[in-house]
């Protein structure tokens, strides 16, 4: 009899709902059972060292939070599998070296088979290939093959108008004609069925029957101080938990219980609460629910409640998601330029590490970003309108190095996403062509933040600051700043402002003008407001 065993090898797609691989391996058992084989269904989690070592600008690759969060997807990912009559196999090794045990086996006819999710980053890349390479060498003559499935957007690039190669350079470019041509949104897919995950034997493949009794590794064991927990301040937006069930909890939140789903074109621009935004990102970073499963939640809404532009605008942020992913699948790596020199403009990014320190510690003496900035620190999350902030704030007030706010953001986001990160930071430093988003911190403030609410959460030394100074404390006569506890300067309650660069004569009409209004991406086109 022949024998064949599929490998899920889970990264960024942990859930059992609309899982491209899992539902390919089901497939793959059933076809084997069919021809009378031998079937076994091996799902893998492995905590990569690679993960959780330091950055090259020196930043743990994964913080804590993060690390809390994923904790929590794995432990419910096992929990769904087991119950669906599979498990899963955990390791806190390199999938390189775990995956070739599981595949170890006797007999002549056997087939191999190792699923993952495509991915389109350079280390992800690296990591899958290193499986394939090792994978491919253990079965002593096994069949074998290397299945990856697309699965992390929510437009499948087969269907797409153009192909990746040909992706348009603008986002909007993309996005109307995608539109225009009504490219279709695949429906999403049930979990497979209970029993069509067969294990192995209980005295079969003892390397995957012991990575399934193994318990997950504590935030200690991956490396972190003793009394580390992972968990965020109280005051952020949302206690994020992590899972597949917490996500659908967060999914029917925002559309059917709360109904927020149907003002967020007007709320979306918020910094404080938990419902001005849908905070699904932290879940489809860790593909705890799959873009499509969002979008059919929001079509369900629509037909049940109400359709309008807040409805339509969640696809919108989504079809952002997926035009990243395309983006930097098109461009490839990290979009690096290894020595700070950007091609085109010969720009040379400077490194000046006490004002680093000072943005990630949230002492600019720029409130909005520093409210930003320790929110992020204390939670693990940050608002998109504090993103574009801060971040612009990093690359053109201070004049930075953009791969160093990167790189801060890579370690801290709960959300993290190698695409969205890295091609929302390259884009806001000019580097994807057309117009340079430079953003008008202080004006941003007074429209975003009127009465100083958010700034104050957040930097507890403007508490009592009235409400015509708190974007600018600086600016208080000195009496009124022991007045109010807040004393400006070196030794004071709150740092002076650092010192940035001055608006060029180009810059003049967007800082006044064009920068203040709607929420804007960078690239050509990018104008927001609909
Ligand atoms: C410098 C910078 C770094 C960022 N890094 C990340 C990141 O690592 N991971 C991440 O998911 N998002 C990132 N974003 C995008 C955006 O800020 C977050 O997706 C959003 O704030 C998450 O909150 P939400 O789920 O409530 O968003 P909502 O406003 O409710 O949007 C719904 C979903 O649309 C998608 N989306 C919205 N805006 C964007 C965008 N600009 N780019 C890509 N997707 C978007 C997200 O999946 C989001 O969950 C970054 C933005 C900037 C400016």
């Amino acid at each position: 009899m022949a024998s064949t065993k599929v490998v899920v090898f889970f990264r960024n797609d942990l859930r059992v709902a609309d899982n491209y691989c899992l539902n390919l391996a089901s497939k793959e058992a059933a076809k084997a059972k069919e021809r009378g084989d031998t079937v076994e269904v091996l799902p893998v989690y492995c905590f990569d060292p690679r993960n959780f070592g330091e950055t090259e600008f020196g930043s743990p690759k994964t913080g804590a939070y993060r690390t809390r969060f994923l904790l929590e997807c794995v432990a419910d990912l096992r929990h769904s599998l087991q119950s669906l009559g599979s498990d899963l196999c955990v390791s806190t090794e390199a999938p390189e070296a775990l995956i070739p045990r599981l595949l170890q086996s006797d007999g002549d006819k056997r087939r191999h088979i190792v699923t993952c999710q495509t991915e389109v980053t350079s280390e992800e890349m690296a990591a899958d290939e290193a499986v394939e390479r090792s994978a491919r060498g253990a079965g002593g003559g096994a069949e074998f093959s290397m299945q990856r499935v697309w699965g992390a957007t929510l437009y499948h690039p087969e269907d797409m108008v153009h192909s990746i190669e040909q992706l348009p350079e603008v986002f909007t470019k993309w996005r109307t004609q995608t539109e225009a041509k009504n490219v279709p949104i695949r429906a999403p897919q049930p979990a497979p069925a209970k029993g069509a995950l067969p294990l192995p034997a209980k005295d079969a493949n003892a390397a995957f029957w012991q990575g399934c009794s193994a318990p997950l590794p504590t935030l200690q064991d991956l490396g972190f101080a003793e009394g580390e927990t992972g968990e965020g301040d109280p005051k952020g937006v949302l206690p994020f938990r992590g899972g597949e069930i917490a996500a659908m909890a967060r999914l029917n939140h925002y559309t059917l219980e709360s109904d927020a789903l149907a003002t967020y074109f007007d709320t979306r621009n918020g910094m404080l609460g938990a419902d001005y935004s849908s905070k699904f990102s932290p879940w489809l970073a860790a593909g705890c629910v799959s873009a499509r499963a969002v979008h059919a939640a929001c079509k369900r809404y629509e037909a049940e409640r109400v359709a309008n532009k807040s409805t339509y605008w969640m696809t919108f942020e989504l079809m952002w998601r997926d035009y990243f992913k395309f983006y930097v699948a098109k461009h490839g790596a990290r979009l690096f330029y290894p020595d700070g020199v950007h091609p085109r403009e010969g720009h040379k990014w400077q490194k000046d590490f006490s004002a680093l320190a000072a943005w990630k510690e949230g002492r600019t003496g720029s409130p909005l970003v520093d409210a930003n900035m320790r929110e992020i620190a204390a939670t693990g999350f940050m608002s998109n309108r504090g993103r574009q902030n801060a971040a612009s704030y990093l690359v053109h007030d201070l004049g930075l190095d953009w791969r160093l706010g990167a790189d801060h953001f890579e370690s801290l986001l709960l959300d993290y996403d190698v695409a969205s990160n890295w091609g929302n930071w390259h884009a806001l430093a000019g580097l994807q062509g057309g117009r340079l988003n430079r953003f008008n911190i202080p004006k941003q403030a007074h429209q975003y933040d009127p009465d100083g609410a958010y700034v104050r959460h957040w930097c507890p030394e403007l508490a009592r600051v009235p409400r015509q100074h708190v974007h600018a404390p600086h600016a208080m006569p000195r009496a009124l700043q022991a007045e109010v506890g807040c004393r400006v300067g070196p030794g004071g309650d709150y740092p002076a402002p650092q010192r940035t660069l001055p608006f060029s004569a180009s810059e003049v009409g967007q800082r006044h003008g064009d920068l203040g209004g709607g929420k804007r991406r960078g690239g050509r086109g990018g104008r927001r407001r609909g």
